[in-house]
């Protein structure tokens, strides 16, 4: 019997300082996260993120927890649910960190007599932080306690046209009469990571990774960030003249890539945009990278520089019309498990 598993990044388990902590060791001390050495990531993420970000970030997970719990997890559970009315396999749940985790997702649909698995990474672009993870994670798990059982990976799906179609009606719908621009927000990355990650070694993070063919797209997050962008704004039909690109999030004092969120934030005002649109299409779920940093301190960060109108527009979340592209998705890759 085949079975769905939707994968998503997870939250800790509530907000007290120890749990937010807990959940950052896991998180943080990832190599494909913190690509470090052993030794100089533990030195980092033990010794010094450790002592001061639990407090900072538990503060911050309170504004946004919800009395059902952490955004993240409620809008993947609400993605499960009606993605189970849709589809006659079962469907079930997994966060990379903290529970419920992957290896409990596939016991239990294990105990529904499931054998083959399709996964499905909840993130349209791929990154060594997410997507690889997530399919690293996944195998190891299933080697080590399911090895009877398969697992068919979906691949990231930032280029597929049901995915653009339904990110930009939900945009579009969302979008104020006015505004001067539209910022699109996605997480950032250390640029070490897309050199590390690119087989072609094509990538130098210059003016290739928006060209139409490059042989490092596959694996270029940064290009799939920028082709995500430029097929959403024909879609609505903006201008380029109208749109941003920036990343949000950066940690620790690598160079990530640019520009930055929160600077361009502090800029817009002064260039005469004072009244913007912000999406981040990076998560398709509203998190505490969206909810917090974007539609709280971001805000902030425009409004005090001058700037008089900040829409931010939800994640996809829990829309029928994106649960109908997850079922897409989900089922062509069950059908390929008939395919030798
Ligand atoms: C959407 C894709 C994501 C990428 C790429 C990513 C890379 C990345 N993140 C960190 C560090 C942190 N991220 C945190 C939260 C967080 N990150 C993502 C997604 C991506 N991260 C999500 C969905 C969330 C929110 C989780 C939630 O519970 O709502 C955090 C924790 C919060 C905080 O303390 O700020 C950290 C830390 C790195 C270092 C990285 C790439 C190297
Ligand atoms: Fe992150
Ligand atoms: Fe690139």
């Amino acid at each position: 019997m085949k079975g769905i598993l939707l994968v998503n990044l997870g939250s800790p388990k509530s907000t007290k300082v120890k749990d937010v902590k807990t959940y950052l060791d896991e998180f943080l001390m990832d190599e494909k996260v913190i690509d470090y050495p052993w030794f100089f990531r533990s030195l980092l993420v033990q010794g010094i993120i450790l002592n001061f970000r639990p407090k900072k970030s538990a503060a911050a997970y309170k504004t946004v927890w919800t009395d059902e719990g952490s955004p993240l997890i409620v809008y993947t559970e609400k993605i499960q649910k009606k993605l189970q009315k849709l589809v006659d396999v079962p469907v079930e749940i997994g966060m990379r960190y903290a529970q419920p985790s992957i290896e409990n997702g596939i016991r239990k649909l294990k105990e529904k007599g499931v054998s083959e698995i399709v996964l499905l990474p909840l993130y349209p672009q791929y990154a060594m932080s997410t997507t690889e993870t997530v399919i690293e994670k996944a195998e190891e798990v299933r080697k080590k306690y399911f090895p009877e059982i398969k697992i068919n990976y979906i691949q990231p799906f930032y280029n597929r046209e049901i995915y653009i179609n339904c990110l930009a009606e939900s945009i579009r719908e969302k979008l104020p009469e006015n505004f001067d621009a539209l910022q699109f927000s996605y997480h950032g990355v250390p640029e070490r990571h897309i050199y590390k990650t690119d087989p072609t070694n094509t990538c130098n993070l210059t003016d290739c990774c928006s060209r139409d063919k490059n042989p490092s797209h596959q694996f270029c997050y940064r290009h799939q960030c920028f082709k995500v962008t430029e097929e959403v704004i024909k879609k609505i039909g903006l201008p380029k003249e109208k749109v941003l690109v920036t990343f949000q999030s950066r940690l620790g004092k690598d160079k990530w890539m640019e520009p930055y969120t929160d600077e361009t934030l502090e800029n817009l005002p002064k260039k005469g945009i004072k009244n913007l649109a912000i999406v981040c299409p990076a998560f398709v779920s509203d998190c505490l990278e969206t909810l917090e940093e974007i539609s709280v301190e971001g805000k902030e960060i425009f409004e005090h520089a001058g700037g008089e109108t900040f829409n931010y527009i939800p994640c996809l979340n829990d829309e029928d019309r994106w649960i109908e592209v997850v079922k897409t998705l989900c089922k062509e890759k069950l059908n390929e498990f008939y395919i030798i």
